[in-house]
């Protein structure tokens, strides 16, 4: 049995008082049976892992670089989030792919740093509008995993979120058999390249406009696990309710 995952990626948002949201949801939500993880700005990382001991929650880096130490301005390492008290790290997001322009191979040497520094790889994959019109979706996705995941993931070290671009901050998601598709997919390539054990432990999340009102029913989907959280997990209130869809799911 694969445990549930909520994981909010606060992006690019977020000083100190943030964390008034973060002591809010641990009031409302004190044992959630689902792993709840939070992946703020690196500012704020060690401040909300010192803020979340004692609790279930978990923190989480949005990026880090592929090398462990030196000449690298700007960046931060695995072992840097990890010193920071994060336990996972989401790699390859759609924003780093178009902000950064990280290709697979570039995502799949920080997921290996990552799991080298003994932190969980989220790592994003996702198609654009304009791929998903011209229906390359799936092949989009196969190349971006083949591409991004390393040979030495496991189960337990690695959770793939499916993003898709257009559903990212718009309020638009794919329909339910769409999500569908794509989540069983996933599992399928997985479980062909890395046997169907290990495959099968494998968290499979969502992301892209998940709110408290869409939750429960993408949560029934086949091989969705969890969510990965935007804009909804900044607010307590409602990245609360996402929690409390995946508990009942
Ligand atoms: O990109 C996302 C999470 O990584 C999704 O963002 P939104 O939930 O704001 O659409």
């Amino acid at each position: 049995m694969r445990r549930k995952m909520a994981a909010g990626n606060w992006k690019m948002n977020g000083t100190a008082e943030a964390l008034g949201e973060v002591d809010k949801l641990l009031a409302a939500h004190p044992a959630p049976s689902c792993d709840v993880l939070i992946c703020p700005p690196a500012t704020l990382l060690h401040r909300l892992s010192d803020r979340l001991q004692g609790s279930a929650v978990r923190a989480g880096g949005q990026d880090c670089h592929a090398a462990e130490t030196g000449a690298h301005t700007g960046d931060v390492s695995a072992a840097m989030l990890r010193d920071a008290g994060a336990t996972h790290v989401i790699l390859g997001h759609s924003e780093r792919r178009s902000d950064h322009g990280e290709a697979d191979d570039t995502v799949r040497a920080k997921t290996e740093a990552a799991l080298g520094a003994d932190l969980v790889a989220i790592v994003c994959v996702g198609e654009t509008e304009a791929q998903r019109d011209a229906g390359e979706t799936l092949g989009v996705i196969s190349t971006q995993l083949k591409g991004s995941i390393p040979d030495g993931a496991s189960g337990e070290t690695l959770v793939v979120a499916y993003e898709p671009v257009w559903a990212i901050g718009t309020g638009r998601t794919p329909t339910l058999d769409q999500i569908a598709e794509v989540h069983d997919a996933i599992r399928a390539e997985l479980s062909e390249r890395f046997g169907a054990e290990a495959a099968d432990a494998v968290r499979l999340l969502y992301g892209g406009s998940v709110k408290p009102a869409n939750a429960e029913e993408i949560f029934g989907v086949s091989n969705v696990d969890g969510a990965l959280v935007g804009g909804a997990s900044l607010k307590a209130d409602d990245f609360g309710g996402i929690i409390a869809a995946l508990d009942a799911s």
